[in-house]
């Protein structure tokens, strides 16, 4: 009551007054200090520190830029965003626009129609306002109809969270299902680190299973099972399996027959499958294409009483890498609907997704149509993005493979190469006398020479023993030559200084 309340408070006074701070790394959540997010971890710190070094004094390093290659945030490295797309959001953003004659000298018809659309599905149009804690209905509805459309099986719009990115629909999911440190979840290794740090945050146990590098990254349900049973022998309940599909870091494309046998394990074993498909629209080999989990599992004749499945997908990836906006959602079925209840209610917390980025998630997936007046120039726009996002790939996974001591599978999907390095041993005790993983000495050697930033293996999680880095497609294709050549030059002078 308000007396414990005020001895408390006296407690924290007195604590204070005697000096030491209320709040200490060893006074704060322990879950937090576990948590680790490479990729923005202490390399690009790093380089951020000699960006300004660099504004100080530009001739003060070995190059004149630093080049991030460390995150897939596309339009911080030039790429446009789709013209479509922002003419509905600033039409939404401002609906006032739609009563001027001027606007149809400036927006596309079809543009300015499917605002009025939008805003038509928004509670008095006004996009300022909080909307349902699932997201706006008629919103998720056109989203439900868009996995409809890309899978060929029914999906509702009770069933869609929209969420600011599929990063906080991840973190919902893991607060729903760890209990404890005896919930374990199956990640893949290497993995995005959102799924490392979501599950240290929540205080349950990360069960790693090791994608097969030798095998494109190949995920054998053997190796699942392997990890599985050796789990439950430690005594954790594995509670779900986490698929992510095109990869990242490691860029594969799941075969289809693959994807079933993930999900029979699932069922089998009585595990949720969290189906991270924000890359879904980045393949860039002919021979694969994008399966969504939820289809798989529709084909196999699973229904949604059959299988818990959460699907999650973002505005922040694709042709349209609207990171900045925030949008996204996870599709969730099979769960019952008392849990559904509780999944509500976590999200009503939080009151609501920003409005713009349910908009956007909305567009993504219902992007114009032929017949529309924009679907021509939007068509060239999301091929060129795309056609070039290949061409990249190829070009950096090349040089990489043409040089002494790299192997790097074909990025066949996402935003990402992740080469592996085969240090000589001298490299390896050159770091061990700095004190960092091989990987990490070998990216910070890199920044340094060059400015250009990578992401160590480390951060991701790799078999022991096996050192990588991790690389974005994304620098404009006009910098990848000069990317490449001062890649290509780092590295032979590296390995002349450290071959054994
Ligand atoms: C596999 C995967 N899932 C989820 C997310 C979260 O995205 P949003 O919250 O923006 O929807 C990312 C972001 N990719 C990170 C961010 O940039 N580089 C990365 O590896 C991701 O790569």
């Amino acid at each position: 009551g308000a007396a414990a309340m005020a001895a408390a408070m006296a407690r924290t006074m007195s604590t204070a007054a005697a000096g030491t701070p209320a709040v200490s790394l060893d006074t704060i959540n322990p879950k937090v200090l576990k948590c680790e997010y490479a990729v923005r971890g202490e390399i690009v710190t790093h380089a951020q520190n000699l960006q300004q070094e660099l504004q100080k004094n530009p001739d003060s390093l070995p190059f004149d830029e630093i080049l991030y290659c460390n995150i897939g945030n596309p339009q911080s490295l030039g790429q446009q965003p789709v013209t479509y797309f922002r003419e509905v959001l600033s039409l939404c953003d401002h609906p006032a626009l739609l009563d001027k004659s001027e606007t149809h000298a400036l927006y596309s018809s079809d543009a300015i129609e499917r605002a009025w659309q939008i805003l038509d599905k928004i509670p008095g149009r006004a996009t300022g306002a909080y909307s349902h804690s699932q997201g706006i209905k008629g919103l998720r509805d056109e989203i439900a109809a868009g996995i409809a459309a890309r899978d060929g099986f029914h999906a509702s719009g009770d069933n869609i969270f929209l969420t600011d990115g599929a990063s906080p629909a991840v973190h919902m999911m893991m607060q729903l299902l760890i209990r404890s440190e005896k919930d374990g979840i199956l990640c893949p290794i290497p993995q995005y680190p959102l799924y490392s740090a979501s599950i240290a945050l929540h205080g349950g146990s990360l069960v790693p299973y090791f994608l097969d590098e030798e095998t494109g990254w190949g995920l054998e349900v053997d190796e699942l099972k392997k990890q599985l049973e050796e789990a439950r022998s430690k005594g954790i309940t594995v509670r779900a399996l986490v698929v992510i599909n095109p990869g990242n870091p490691t860029g594969q494309v799941l075969a289809e027959e693959n994807q079933k046998k993930i999900v029979e394990f699932c069922k089998n074993e009585g595990l949720v499958l969290l189906a991270d498909e924000v890359y879904q629209e980045n393949i860039y080999v002919e021979d694969k294409q994008f399966h969504s989990f939820k289809k798989i599992a529709r084909s196999l004749g699973y229904t949604d009483d059959d299988l818990p499945l959460a699907s999650f997908q973002s505005v922040s990836k694709g042709y349209y890498g609207e990171c900045g906006k925030r949008g996204g959602y996870m599709e969730i079925t099979g769960f019952s609907p008392e849990v559904r209840e509780q999944i509500y209610k976590v999200a009503s917390v939080n009151l609501c997704s920003n409005v713009s980025g349910q908009i956007l998630a909305s567009l993504v997936m219902n992007p114009p149509k032929t017949g529309d007046e924009s679907f021509e120039s939007f068509m060239v726009e999301r091929d060129g993005i795309l056609s070039s996002l290949a061409r990249r790939a190829k070009a950096l996974e090349e040089a990489f493979n043409s040089l002494e001591g790299i192997t790097c599978n074909k990025a066949e999907g996402a935003m990402y190469l992740f080469p592996r390095l085969h240090l000589p041993q001298k490299a390896i005790g050159a770091a061990q006398a700095a004190g960092t993983p091989p990987d990490a000495y070998y990216a910070k050697r890199l920044l340094e020479a060059t400015g250009i930033v990578v992401v160590p293996g480390s951060g991701f999680g790799q078999v022991p023993g096996t050192w990588h880095f991790r690389c974005t497609i994304l620098p404009q294709e006009d910098k990848i030559p000069a990317i490449i050549s001062r890649f290509k030059e780092f590295h032979e002078k590296f390995m002349d200084e450290f071959r054994d």
